[in-house]
This record gives structure tokens, sequence and C-alpha cells, in this order.
């Protein structure tokens, strides 16, 4: 991907290759004309303690780092200490920085309520993502959900508040921990990604204005489910295989949605037999990356329809996930749609 240093943007803000996130926080700022500077200091929450994160992934090796904390998490999954770890800095960050009135967590069971009544933001958090690969090295993430609380400022949480649709998210986006760590997000003004210096403790702009291939040739699927997937997805990927596609599959959701996002391709997480709603969690994992995807020109869906328009009914409902390069995404809503259309003859 040419990357033009001095590429401008919809607002035709010029910034730089190498600009600090933080510089580049108080640019954006001017993209919201009411702006008063609580979203950018939550995004400088949210990169605090990204960076904490971060230094701790690359001790994951270490014994009182890596392997099983002992305790399994609301969705029955055995918690690994890094989840634990993650879900404890991102807590923190986001209750001190005083813009959270409430978090949504895939290791907590129920609402986290700040009780922080001049809070204006609700954070839903997938503190790390891709647990099962932690103690083999493997890239490994975060994902995050912002909102604007619906109920007055001040008033208790209401369910109002947590059940909103991918559709009003104000911010999203994820930290990827692997050879390199990066931050990539939106604000509904396209997406960026800037890449971590450690020496220096600084994420620096490195991937402006990301826009994903229409198209590309990478499939991402657990093959292993393929006896357990929904109807449509087996000759989907059976056309990728005829058309000499490349099957990658990192099991990561954020590693291999990032690869996708830059390269051109296709996540699918189907309804199977284990999961017949999916695996992948609407409100912390599926919504953000959907988010995203839209804002670089890509797509994400359930099979039917747009993960945004997706009215939540449950804190951990689960989702089928099809996300990715739009005329790919196209592509296997249609095979889902012949082989619905197959089997009501
Ligand atoms: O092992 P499977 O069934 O292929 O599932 C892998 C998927 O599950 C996840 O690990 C679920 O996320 P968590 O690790 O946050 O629970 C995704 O990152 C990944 O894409
Ligand atoms: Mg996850
Ligand atoms: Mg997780």
């Amino acid at each position: 991907m040419k990357i033009n240093p001095y590429q401008p943007d919809q607002s035709g803000m010029a910034y730089s290759v190498g600009t600090t996130l933080d510089r580049f926080i108080k640019l954006k700022q001017s993209d919201f004309p009411f702006a008063s500077g609580e979203l950018s200091q939550l995004l400088r929450d949210i990169a605090l303690a990204a960076k904490i994160v971060n230094r701790e992934t690359n001790r994951a090796g270490l014994a009182n780092i890596g392997g099983a904390f002992g305790q399994t998490n609301v969705q029955g999954e055995e918690q690994q200490k890094l989840d634990v770890i993650a879900n404890i800095r991102f807590m923190r960050a986001l209750s001190k920085g005083g813009e959270v009135c409430a978090i949504v967590s895939e290791e907590e069971d129920a609402v986290v309520d700040l009780q922080n009544n001049s809070g204006k933001y609700v954070v839903a958090i997938d503190p790390l993502d891709g647990s099962s690969n932690i103690d083999v090295n493997i890239s490994i993430g975060t994902i995050f959900s912002i909102y604007r609380r619906k109920t007055p400022i001040g008033s208790p949480i209401q369910q109002e508040d947590i059940m909103q649709p991918g559709s009003e998210q104000v911010a999203a986006g994820y930290v990827l921990y692997g050879s390199s760590t990066m931050l990539v997000y939106t604000t509904g003004f396209g997406v960026n990604g800037f890449t971590y210096e450690t020496s220096l403790g600084e994420f620096f702009l490195s991937h402006p204005q990301i826009q994903a291939p229409t198209s590309g040739t990478i499939y991402s699927i657990n093959e292993g489910l393929e006896k357990d997937w929904q109807d449509g997805i087996k000759s989907y990927v059976d056309q990728c295989k005829e058309n000499r596609f490349a099957a990658r599959y990192i099991g990561s959701l954020v590693a291999d949605f990032h690869r996708n996002l830059l390269k051109g391709g296709i996540y699918l997480y189907p309804a199977t037999k284990k999961n017949p709603t999916g695996k992948l969690r609407l409100l912390y994992e599926a919504n953000a990356l959907a988010f995203i995807a839209e804002q670089a020109g890509a797509k994400a869906s359930d099979g039917k329809r747009r993960i945004l328009d997706i009215v939540p009914e449950s804190l951990h409902q689960r989702t089928p996930l099809l996300i990715g390069s739009a005329e790919l995404v196209d592509e296997a809503m249609h095979h889902i749609q012949l082989a619905k259309e197959q089997a009501t003859i």
C-alpha cells in the first residue's frame, strides 16, 4: 500500500506519517465542531492501557504472566492470566480517566457501572482477543467500542445506554500485539493506524486513511468446523479453493481481520452446530471491527444483514461474522442466500 505522507483527510487536514497519536488526536478533534475533548482523552486512556498490556504480552512466556488463571468467565471459557490482567488494566484506565460511565467487558458477567455521574461514554471491550494464542507467542489483540450514553448525564445507567446498535458507535478500534504493536481506530472519519515505538513509548501514525482493497484472494475460517458450517458457507469456501485463494487462519480475530483489511480478504466465523448463533460476540468484537471495516470501504455481515444494524438483546450475545473486502462479503452472502432458496425448493 503506497503511503502518501501528506495525504489530506475528508476535512482537508493534512497530517504526516510519524505524527504522534497524541498530536493526531488533537488535530482530529476539529472533525467534531462541538468537541469538548472528552473523547480525545478517552482515546488517550485506551492508548495508555494498551502500552501497559503490550509490556505484559511481551512477557507472556514468563510463569507469572502466561497460562490459565484457574477461573471461567461468563461464556464458560477458561480465563487466561493475561485475559484477567488486560481486563484489570483497561478497567483501571477507563475508570480513572473520568470520561466513562459504564463498561461492558468479555471478562465481566454484568455491566460495570462506574457510578461516575459526569461520564458521557459507554465502552464495550474485549480486553484480550485470541486468548488461545497467548502461550504460543502468536499475535493477540484488544478490541473496543465507544458509545455516547443515551440517558442524561448524572442519571442512573439504563438498558438503552448499553444495548445500542453498532451504528451508534462514536469510535471503535483495536490493538494488535504482534511483531509490532499497532493501534487502529476510527471516529467515523476514516481509519488510521499507529505503530508503537517501544523505546520512545509513543504510538506514531504509520497507516493513514486505511482503505481495504474491494476484493482479495485470502480467506480465513476454522476449517476444522467444516462439518458444522451453516449452508452456503461450504459452497463459498469451495469456490475460494476453486479460485486458488490462500487459506490464512491465525485464530486471533484481530490479527486475521488486520491482515485482510490491508491485503484484501475475508474472515468468516459462521453459525455452527456448537455455536448456532456464531462464536464471536456482537458488543465487543463484531461491532467494533464492523465500524472499522465500513470506514475502510469493506463490509461486515452476519450472513443476512449488516452487523451495525443489529439491535443487541443481551450483553454477551454472539453473532455469525463475515467480514472483509466488500466484493468477497457480497459473494459469501450470495452463497448463503442461494443455499436458503435451494433449501425451500
Ligand atoms: O478456536 P476457534 O473456534 O477457531 O476460534 C477462534 C476465535 O475465537 C477468538 O479467540 C475469540 O476471542 P477471545 O479470545 O477474545 O475469546 C477469536 O479471536 C478467534 O478468531
Ligand atoms: Mg475475542
Ligand atoms: Mg477475549
